[in-house]
């Protein structure tokens, strides 16, 4: 990681998206745990530490701090919200609770400004989260700006910042500035980081590390795990063997896609396994969204152990794992609860014997679209819409049978199409087509008809842990519900969802 910046982190939600604005720059910028050892930090050689914000009071009996000596190394630091009042109360100043705490949005004024504040204007709005606030400062800091408390101080010949709003987030119309004064201005850190360099060090990794054993890989045809399979393919060729399973939970004509796609166009070994009655009867009789979850999984586990197996010499499971997968198995932030149990290949067992391998654990996804296009994917299948491992299982609710699988395929592939042709696709983070178990009655052609609902679902988010409904035209949705109930026999009402996440969730299963 020579010369990035690394980013300690202490639980801040907005953590990922520090490290993401910093290598937009084409700086190279990594989370790790604020209790990593300093001499392993140190020895990543940084040009610059950014000490996060997170939940947890300095005042509090079991904080989370850090050594102070990680101040005293001569590297810029900037402390951003919990990172400011770690700062504060490690150099001898002074953090109370605070009477109101700040939520949203501030008026910043600076008063003196620094290298960080350079060219940021007298009056900025900023984003704020904290109860917390620094009382009185450290010796031989200044203060840079207030909003109704201190919110910015800084030592410059320590080369330490700190901040108590969130430069990252869009909401603080400087932050961007700011950020960029930082790496730039205060760490001198490189240009280096280029997907380029990325893809011809990986490839180069690859090869090392595999020399002339087999690697197999579960390829679903998303984003994540085509982008692996083609970048692994490059490295070695036909010793990856990629294993596709169709679960009968796929959209409607997924399976010939992924080969033609990948199989053909990309000359992809790929095994297909055609597994759909083995899911669907295990699924038989479950109507409760944990148990096909874990029905489907375990199934899953089942199937491609199975057939992993029988790849004579494989030595090595290649999965498509990203950068947020690595950072959300690492963090602070204490179990949540379970709201729901997300099933993919990294929940393999790891008994099943091979070695990892993991070519994009460094990447965010926007950067995994971007090597895909690099490796010439099409636009199209690099900016797919991701699709749950559990599939048409968990958008198919109560039981699932081959019926109803056929019904969904059908009014989701009408929606998806219409998408396409009136550009709308890649406006929206994710769009499907659920089917519910409930009969309602109709008319058509002076028949009564009693069939099933289908309801049309299109989310907007960039993290996929908040999200709003996309609000598609009414006559675009009107052309999907016709469309629907005229094409696809057994629905005859359709509605849109309308519900946010929090407090509702982006798929209903
Ligand atoms: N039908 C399938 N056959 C083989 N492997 C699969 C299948 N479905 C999922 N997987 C494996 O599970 C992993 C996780 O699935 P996940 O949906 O998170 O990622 P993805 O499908 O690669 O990308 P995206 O997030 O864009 O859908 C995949 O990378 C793939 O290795
Ligand atoms: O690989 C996956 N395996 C799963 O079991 C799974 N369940 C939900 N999702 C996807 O996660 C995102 C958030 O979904 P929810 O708002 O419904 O929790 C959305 O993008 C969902 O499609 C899954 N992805
Ligand atoms: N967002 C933060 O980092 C908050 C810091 C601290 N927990 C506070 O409430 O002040
Ligand atoms: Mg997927």
């Amino acid at each position: 990681m020579n010369n990035g910046i690394i980013i300690l982190d202490f639980g801040s939600q907005y953590n990922q998206l520090i490290a993401r604005r910093i290598r937009e720059h084409g700086v190279y910028s990594e989370v790790i745990p604020f209790n990593t050892p300093i001499d392993e930090i140190i020895a990543r050689n940084p040009s610059g530490i950014i000490l996060s914000g997170g939940p947890s009071s300095v005042n509090a009996e079991n904080a989370h701090l850090i050594e102070k000596s990680l101040l005293e190394k001569n590297i810029p630091i900037l402390g951003i919200c919990y990172g400011m009042q770690l700062i504060t109360h490690l150099l001898g100043g002074t953090v109370k609770k605070g009477v109101k705490g700040e939520y949203g949005k501030a008026k910043l004024e600076i008063q003196k400004s620094n290298s960080l504040l350079s060219g940021v204007s007298r009056f900025s709005t900023v984003w704020m989260s904290h109860f917390d606030e620094v009382e009185t400062v450290p010796e031989g800091f200044y203060v840079n700006g207030m909003t109704d408390v201190i919110s910015a101080i800084s030592n410059e010949s320590k080369k330490i910042y700190c901040v108590q709003f969130h430069p990252e987030v869009s909401h603080t119309e400087e932050g961007a500035r700011m950020l960029e004064n930082f790496i730039f201005n205060v760490c001198k850190a490189p240009k280096s980081w280029k997907l380029t360099n990325y893809i011809d060090e990986t490839i180069a990794d690859i090869k090392e590390k595999v020399g002339d054993q087999k690697v197999i890989l579960g390829l679903s045809g998303g984003v994540d795990s085509s982008v692996a399979a083609v970048l692994i393919h490059r490295a070695i060729g036909d010793q990856l063997q990629c294993i596709f399973v169709d679960t009968g939970l796929l959209r409607k004509d997924e399976g010939n896609k992924v080969m033609e796609n990948y199989g053909e166009h990309f000359n992809l070994k790929i095994k297909m396994i055609d597994a759909s009655e083995r899911f669907l009867s295990k699924l038989k009789g479950i109507s409760d969204p944990e148990q096909k979850r874990k029905a489907i999984g375990n199934e899953f586990v089942a199937v491609f152990d199975e057939e992993s197996h029988k790849i004579e010499g494989a030595k090595f499971l290649a999965q498509g794992t990203i950068y947020p997968d690595v950072i959300e198995s690492q963090s602070v932030k204490g179990p949540s609860s379970v709201i729901k149990s997300h099933h993919n290949v990294g929940g393999l067992p790891e008994e099943m014997g091979f070695e990892l391998l993991e070519p994009l654990r460094e990447l965010f996804k926007d950067e995994v679209r971007k090597v895909g296009e690099e490796l010439g994917i099409p636009h199209h299948l690099v900016h797919r819409h991701p699709f749950p491992g559990p599939g048409l299982g968990i958008r198919i609710l109560g039981e699932v049978d081959e019926e109803k699988v056929k019904i969904l395929q059908e009014a989701d592939d009408i929606f998806i199409e219409e998408l396409y042709k009136n550009d709308l696709y890649d406006k929206v983070s994710q769009a499907f087509v659920v089917l519910l178990p409930v009969k309602s009655v109709g008319v058509m052609g002076d028949e009564r008809t009693y069939e099933y609902t289908a309801v049309v679902r299109s989310a907007n988010t960039t993290d996929f842990m908040t999200a709003t409904w996309s609000r598609l035209p009414y006559e675009f949705l009107d052309t999907i519900s016709n469309r629907i109930i005229n094409e696809v026999k057994g629905i005859n009402r359709v509605a849109y969802d309308i519900s946010s996440k929090p407090p509702a969730t982006i798929e209903w299963e």
